[in-house]
């Protein structure tokens, strides 16, 4: 069976900087695949690539079987692959409800439809409080949340989350991990990158991992965590032997 998305020998340079260097993987549909690797890794750089802001300079990208390298973010969003971005930037002086609905029109013209879709992602990402608060005035957490439920209205098949686990707090942190397992039950098909091994480990189909723009693992968390070169690279022994205690 076809995967979902398809990234095939994805090559990114800047200048002489290598930050993708012939990358390949495949996202399943219905599942959640994280993509993890230490600071200048190329994460960003691969979103950016499959999502239409960067266009790569070898290699192809294909969505539901259909080759989409180069093409432009708003063409990419509209095949229904959304990403979020790392640095959160929601409309600031509009209202939470309205950011929602900016997301809504996608997909709907009229806006008693984009309204309903708007209020079922306000609720389900557990916006109900912050309705008409400033966007603008929420705390970075909540700022998030907030751009997380303005992808989801754009109703996406393939959901592109760019750190939003980053900064969070421990009970805001199990939040998210319920938000993303509850996205998922709807069929949404998941591509996280994320720092955060302790959150990813029990919400990731597979885990990529990237080090210095290459591939170096790909598999299951349980897998990936206990991978030498994994180890080196990026989680250390310590975090290792924690893990393996958590689970023992
Ligand atoms: N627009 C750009 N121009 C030049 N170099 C860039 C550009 N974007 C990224 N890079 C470089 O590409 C490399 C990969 O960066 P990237 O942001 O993709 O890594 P990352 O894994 O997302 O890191 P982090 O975890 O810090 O977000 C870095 O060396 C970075 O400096």
């Amino acid at each position: 069976m076809m995967a979902l998305l398809e990234v095939r020998d994805l090559t990114m340079k800047f200048g002489s900087l290598v930050a993708n260097n012939d990358v390949s993987f495949d996202v399943e549909e219905g599942t959640i695949v994280g993509l993890i690797g230490p600071n200048g890794a190329g994460k960003t750089t691969l979103f950016n690539c499959i999502s239409g802001v960067y266009k790569p300079t070898s290699g192809k990208i294909f969505y539901d079987g259909v080759d989409i390298t180069k093409w432009p973010p708003h063409k990419v969003a509209r095949l229904g692959a959304v990403r979020t971005f790392q640095i959160v930037r929601p409309l600031n002086d509009m209202s939470v409800i309205d950011n929602i609905l900016v997301g809504a029109f996608l997909r709907n013209a009229s806006i008693d439809a984009a309204l309903d879709v708007a209020e079922a992602c306000l609720k389900m990402c557990h916006l109900e409080d912050h309705r008409n608060k400033r966007a603008g005035s929420l705390t970075i957490g909540l700022k998030k949340r907030l751009e997380l439920a303005r992808a989801l209205a754009t109703q996406p098949r393939l959901l592109m989350l760019d750190e939003v686990m980053a900064g969070l707090t421990g009970t805001e942190l199990k939040e998210a991990v319920d938000l993303l397992r509850n996205i998922k039950t709807k069929g949404v098909t998941l591509l996280v990158v994320e720092h955060i091994m302790e959150a990813l480990m029990p919400l990731a189909d597979k885990v990529v991992v990237l080090d210095g723009g290459v591939k170096i693992a790909e598999g299951p968390p349980s897998e990936v965590v206990q991978n030498e070169r994994v180890i080196a690279a990026y989680l250390g022994e310590k975090f290792s032997n924690r893990l393996r205690e958590m689970k023992a």
